[in-house]
């Protein structure tokens, strides 16, 4: 699977999201190394904040599925640019996503911008800042 592949997928999730309140849609597509692909779209809710996003959806499903090693993503939205997701998934990508994990930005008149992990949310905070018990 290429990258125009995951960016299809992405855009193909892209319809089912839940969106009656922004009705702005997001599709994401996040390739596993073992092959494995997990979407994901929005899911809004009558209480605003408690929307989760396209990305977010894709990871916590690959995570609720045992999945971790994650290969690549795609992130696809009817934008003026590359779609440029939020603070709280680029924690959550930081979380799981090495630092050189490419994530393919696109928007749906092609335009793609691809950002490794890194260049998302430099300086994050990650598990290794937390207290190891074996130190
Ligand atoms: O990268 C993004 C940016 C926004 N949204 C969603 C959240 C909300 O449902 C709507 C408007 O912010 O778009 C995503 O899913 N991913
Ligand atoms: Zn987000």
């Amino acid at each position: 699977m290429d990258k125009q592949d995951l960016i299809e997928e992405a855009k193909q999730i892209r319809s089912n999201a839940y969106t009656p309140y922004s009705k702005f849609k997001v599709g994401a597509a996040l390739l596993t190394k073992d092959g494995s692909l997990y979407t994901g779209c929005n899911i809004e809710n009558a209480a605003y904040p408690v929307t989760c996003c396209a990305e977010r959806v894709a990871i916590f499903k690959a995570v609720a599925d045992g999945q971790y090693d994650f290969q690549e993503m795609a992130v696809v939205a009817d934008t003026k640019r590359p779609v440029p997701p939020c603070g709280s998934c680029r924690q959550v990508m930081s979380e799981f996503f090495d630092v050189d994990l490419s994530v393919h930005l696109s928007d749906l008149s092609g335009q793609i911008k691809t950002v490794r992990m890194e260049e998302l949310l430099p300086f994050s905070f990650t598990p290794e800042d937390l207290p190891n018990d074996d130190e």
